[in-house]
């Protein structure tokens, strides 16, 4: 239960998962609508370079989700020690067909490839992971809007706007500024009219630059590395960390948790999500969403 004057914790969960499924079923009316009208589903492309057992497990969740929207997907699995170059004539020739409206390049790409070189082949129309250098750059320009956001990031906000956080004048505080998440979350908070700051691993002080935020996004990839005493009463925690740790209760003896330290947490904050079950379902939905919207721009036009 919550302290004094704090509502129980069941209510301050944000329940992702509840949230992407309610997100998943209204992108299936509207590619049914789509399809209805001008008999064309939009297309995702899925490439996938090696066999790391964590992107076999989310192109795989990717392609159901696909399934199940009523969204096409054409998957491209790739081995290890392919080139560069045959990665980026794969991103070529789905750029080129009409089909495929979304392409995706499953991260990370072996050791030996240039992901900033393979992203950027990705037409900036089917760039729906929104990696593209051109894409973040109109996300970091004031009245500029890209054509796509990068589905992590994006999620964070579809939770925080439809658990009715209002984030206008708020201080916003990202922990982490990596490509995928941190730097583009701070943007996405920025054009939401938030104060924002970035804390990283050079950072002074962390935990009293934390206890100042209004909202947190938390995207270190650093299991429980925001304490309790990180967090102001009453601030909203939005956990990006998917960190695996041992578990000996669990069959795979590991499980996942994220970057805040949940349980001690809650208690002080006034909305959190949970890992798993938090901003992961979201990852998707969000890749649904920028495909049902790159499709409708071609198809509908
Ligand atoms: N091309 C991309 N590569 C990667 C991205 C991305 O957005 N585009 N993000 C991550 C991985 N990712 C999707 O690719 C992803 C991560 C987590 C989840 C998710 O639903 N997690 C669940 C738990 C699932 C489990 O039990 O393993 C959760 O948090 O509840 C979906 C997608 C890196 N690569």
């Amino acid at each position: 239960m919550g302290g004094k004057n704090s509502k129980p914790e069941a209510e301050k969960i944000i329940d992702g998962k509840a949230i992407a499924a309610t997100i998943r079923e209204e992108i299936k009316v509207e590619v049914a609508e789509l399809k209805a009208k001008y008999g064309k589903a939009p297309g995702l492309a899925v490439v996938i370079v090696g066999n790391r057992p964590d992107s076999q497990t989310y192109v795989r969740m990717k392609r159901k989700a696909c399934d199940e929207a009523g969204i096409v997907s054409f998957h491209k699995e790739m081995p290890e020690d392919c080139s560069e170059e045959d990665v980026l004539q794969v991103v070529r020739d789905f750029n080129a067909d009409p089909d495929c409206h979304g392409i995706l390049v499953q991260l990370p790409l072996p050791k030996h490839m240039n992901e900033e070189k393979v992203l950027a082949e990705i037409s900036l129309e089917k760039d729906v992971d929104g990696f593209h250098p051109l894409n973040i750059g109109k996300l970091s320009m004031k009245g500029h809007e890209p054509l796509f956001m990068p589905c992590t990031p994006k999620g964070c906000i579809v939770l925080l706007e439809r658990s009715g956080v209002d984030l206008k004048g708020k201080n916003a505080v990202v922990v982490g500024r990596s490509n995928i998440v941190g730097m583009p979350a701070a943007l996405m908070l920025m054009k939401k009219d938030c104060t924002v700051t970035v804390v990283h691993s050079r950072t002074k002080d962390p935990a009293d630059i934390c206890r100042r935020a209004d909202v947190i996004i938390a995207a270190a990839g650093s299991a429980h590395m925001v304490k309790k005493n990180w967090i102001k009463k009453g601030a909203v925690i939005i956990d990006v960390g998917t960190n695996s740790v041992p578990d000996a209760t669990k069959k795979s003896g590991f499980r996942l948790t994220g970057d805040v330290d949940y349980d001690e947490a809650i208690k002080r904050a006034d909305m959190i999500t949970p890992v798993p079950g938090g901003v992961g379902p979201m990852t998707i939905a969000m890749l649904l969403s920028n495909t049902l919207d790159s499709g409708r721009r071609s198809i509908a036009n």
